[in-house]
């Protein structure tokens, strides 16, 4: 059976693309690359203190450093982060170097999952839901137009959701082929 192509994850925060990304690299027994976990071991900081000193322009210059760097390796699968697609030649990249896949969610589920987290500064301090609706607004035409494939994580286990994403990526790469 063909080999896949590189699988690359986009979407807002919340919606599993650190998760499903993990399980779906274990399944495909490939690597698995998150762009936050690479930006936090190549600076040695996490992503708050790097936000608090070097604002969010410096996160976002380490970012596109980080997904040029990883979209140039083979036969991976990674997450990105939910602001990515924000650089435009990080989405060139992202759209020339693989298969692009927008995990999509509900404003409700990305509230309900981020609920505890404190990793992510674009939502400390702030009215979580305006914050997130906001960031949506801006975002959706751009993960849309990175996007080769939409695939809903509402309602579905991490583990139903890396079974749809190897049948549509499949089926992306044969057409004809009548589903396994
Ligand atoms: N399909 C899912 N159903 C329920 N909870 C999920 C699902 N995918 C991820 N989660 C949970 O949501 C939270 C955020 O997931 P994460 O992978 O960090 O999202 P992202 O990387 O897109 O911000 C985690 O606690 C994770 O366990
Ligand atoms: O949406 C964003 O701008 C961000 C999303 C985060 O990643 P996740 O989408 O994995 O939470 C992380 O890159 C940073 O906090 C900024
Ligand atoms: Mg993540």
């Amino acid at each position: 059976m063909q080999a896949l192509p590189n699988i690359f994850l986009i979407g807002p925060m919340g919606t599993g693309k650190s998760t499903i990304g993990r399980l779906l690299a274990a399944e495909l027994r490939r690597p698995f690359y998150d762009s936050d976990h690479e930006i936090e071991s190549r600076c040695g900081c996490g992503i708050p203190w790097i936000f608090d000193v070097e604002g969010e322009g410096g996160f976002r210059i380490r970012e596109a450093d980080v997904i040029d760097r990883l979209t140039s390796l083979d036969e991976i699968v990674l997450a990105t982060g939910g602001g990515a697609v924000t650089n435009a030649t990080s989405r060139q990249y992202l759209r020339e170097r693989g298969v692009v896949v927008y995990l999509s969610t509900t404003l409700d589920q990305q509230i309900r999952r981020t609920a505890r987290d404190r990793n992510r500064p674009l939502l400390q301090g702030t009215d979580r839901r305006e914050r997130l609706r906001q960031l949506m607004a801006e975002r959706e035409p751009l993960y849309l137009s990175t996007a080769d494939l939409v695939v809903t994580t509402d309602r579905r286990s991490p583990r139903a959701v890396v079974r749809e994403i190897k049948r549509r990526v499949r089926r992306l790469q044969n057409p004809l082929e009548q589903d396994a």
